[in-house]
């Protein structure tokens, strides 16, 4: 859990970790085959009963011919060749299906694992990366993890006994022509082996590439509005863009190389051909063996074919889901938080606020801080104290530190010197599920989700009943508002709330952080303006919370700081004075000064 300060945060994801050993690769895929192997075996029986069926369709076909020509009835074969090629077709169908499901599997276990992870994400993780790219990790690279889990361990299976079992004929056949063959398809077996790597390599990029169109479209999404009015659609078109030609290249390359590999071996076969036809031809002469055995050999050379490509299509499989896993991997790699899993399976609303409903204390006790450890401190030795309930105002100038306050309570980041106390504990000391149950946190940007207003609500408190809400909506002063909707609570909001007022995804943020009934609320003011009737509006809901909760606001206007029961001044990542309102501006100037400009031309 401790965070090392050395590390270097800057490094993105593609560069988290050594790349993974070929053992490691191995030792991945395994993992994602070992829990579907037995289905896998019975995928693999079905298709090789139905190739079985294949085979004796020219056995009946010959018997068939044979009766033809003795004006026998052939009625009974007729009949057996139908069965024959009903079985066979539907046990292979089903064998097919069977594997391509279980493919289908391996992509939803990887899809889940990642998911689970990625949602728990420390926050300092998840500043460091691209989420555009950390999205496309979950979609894409994952399903091309299911033909080098299924399709290919048949291929590999049934190709190398095939083989296997042709080599071993051969080797009865004349070892002196077997040797030939072996020394051609090794030879080129050897230089195909060179390419595999750049399979591996250009599938890699493409994906990466796939990994920056999504990061591209998440930018271009997230601020839409921002793109228009700026006017920077074709600009940004052709930045997607490009990412989307970086994919096609290097996919295009993988497409050669995989050409390269099929061909190369199926020239390899051709070669052997020959070489066995110019051998086994010497060797006829020279009555080492007998013709019979010459074309026996070159007829076994023949069907080695089929089995030959079916492992090279494993190879060229593995190697790009090789390239898959790395990817997959990096992103497992990455530090996730860990949520007590007692707390996490009770209901948060329903859940005993960990303490009661007392409210919580909030201490700093010579807090150090930076975000990261090239960076410069943001906290140079913080400290107050804040006793529940009441509201206390963090105010202070842009940069200062008053949202890392917040930052820090609710431990996204771990204080590099010093201690913050909630109820006079640690909070690296407190079950993070407790401590997050105890704290309602509302963003500067209020941030709304899409979906419903409902669902918004219930978003920190999943089981709050009906009553609850319209509790919190008549709090928040949302309750009219509900009721001029037509949709009321089941009102589609848009992407982050953009279909509501900036006031009115405030109050949203703030009702949705008390439906979570904390004991501690942080609430960073927005440092937009806000009309007056809105302004009052927050200002009394607030009051009212601050009567029976701790309220940590970060405060730009003026009508909350002389609300606030105590306001601390903040100045450079330091605490400068502590008091009330009438006091700061009798006896600190920086108060003084931003009472005078900020605050006043605020309010
Ligand atoms: N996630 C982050 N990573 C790196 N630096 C950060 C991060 N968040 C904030 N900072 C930096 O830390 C400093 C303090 O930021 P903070 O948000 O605490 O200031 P603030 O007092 O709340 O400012 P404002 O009143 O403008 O919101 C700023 O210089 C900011 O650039």
């Amino acid at each position: 859990m401790e965070e090392d300060p050395e590390r270097d945060p800057e490094k993105d994801l593609a560069a988290a970790g050594p790349p993974l050993s070929a053992r490691e690769t191995w030792a991945v895929l395994y993992r994602h085959f070992r829990p579907h192997r037995g289905v896998v075996a019975l995928g693999a029986l079905f298709t090789l009963i139905g190739a079985a069926t294949g085979l004796a369709q020219p056995v009946a076909v010959e018997a068939l011919v044979n009766r033809l020509s003795d004006d026998e009835s052939v009625t009974s074969i007729l009949v057996f060749l139908t069965c024959l090629l009903v079985i066979g077709t539907a046990v292979e169908s089903v064998g097919s299906y069977i594997l391509e499901r279980t493919a289908q599997s391996v992509v939803l276990d990887s899809r889940r694992s990642l998911i689970g992870r990625l949602l728990r994400l420390k926050v300092t993780e998840i500043e460091r990366v691209q989420p555009g790219d950390l999205m496309s990790r979950v979609t894409s690279d994952t399903t091309l993890l299911q033909a080098v889990t299924t399709q290919a361990v048949v291929s590999a299976f049934s190709g190398g006994l095939t083989v296997v079992a042709t080599i071993v004929m051969m080797a009865f056949m004349d070892p002196v022509l077997l040797g030939v063959t072996l020394g051609v398809i090794v030879l080129i077996g050897a230089a195909t082996a060179l390419v595999m790597p750049k399979i591996s390599k250009a599938t890699r990029q493409a994906q990466e590439a796939v990994g920056s169109i999504s990061t591209a479209l998440e930018r271009a999404f997230g601020a839409f509005r921002t793109l228009k009015a700026s006017g920077a659609e074709e600009r940004e078109v052709v930045k997607v863009e490009e990412a989307a030609r970086e994919a096609w290249r290097h996919g295009v390359r993988s497409a050669k190389w995989q050409a390269v590999a099929w061909s190369s071996m199926g020239f390899a076969i051709q070669v052997s051909f020959l070489a066995v036809l110019g051998v086994g031809g010497a060797r006829v002469a020279s009555e080492a063996i007998s013709v019979a055995t010459l074309v026996a050999f070159l007829m076994l050379l023949f069907y080695l074919i089929d089995p030959v490509t079916r492992l090279v299509d494993a190879v060229t499989q593995y190697q790009v889901g090789s390239a898959a896993v790395a990817r997959i991997v990096q992103a497992e790699r990455m530090e996730t938080e860990e949520l007590a899993p007692s707390a996490e399976r009770v209901p948060s609303s329903r859940r005993p606020a960990p303490g009661g409903t007392r409210p919580a204390s909030v201490t700093f006790e010579d807090v150090t801080f930076r975000y990261r450890a090239d960076l410069p401190y943001v906290h140079h030795g913080v400290s107050f104290t804040v006793p529940g309930p009441g509201m206390t105002a963090f105010v202070g100038p842009s940069g200062a530190g008053k949202t890392t306050v917040f930052g820090l309570v609710e431990r996204f980041y771990e204080a590099t010197g010093g201690r913050v106390l909630v109820d006079g504990e640690d909070v690296l000391a407190w079950p993070l599920a407790d401590l997050r149950a105890a704290i309602g946190y509302v963003e500067q940007d209020a941030p709304v989700l899409a979906g419903t207003l409902r669902e918004n609500l219930l978003f920190a408190a999943p089981d709050a009943t009906g009553a609850d809400i319209r509790d919190v909506l008549a709090r928040a002063r949302l309750d009219t508002l509900v009721d001029k909707l037509p949709d009321g609570l089941d009102t589609v909001v848009g992407h982050r709330g953009s279909k509501l007022s900036g006031g009115e995804r405030q109050r949203v943020a703030i009702a949705r952080a008390l439906l979570r009934r904390p004991r501690l609320l942080l609430l960073d003011e927005a440092t937009s303006q806000l009309d007056a009737v809105n302004e009052l509006a927050l200002r009394d809901v607030v009051a009212e919370v601050a009567q029976q909760v701790t309220v940590l606001v970060v405060a730009h206007r003026l009508s909350t700081v002389t609300l606030a029961d105590r306001i601390v001044v903040m100045d450079a990542g330091r605490v400068r004075a502590v008091g009330t309102h009438d006091e700061l501006v009798v006896a600190d100037p920086l108060y003084g000064e931003l009472a005078a400009t900020q605050f006043l031309a605020s309010s």
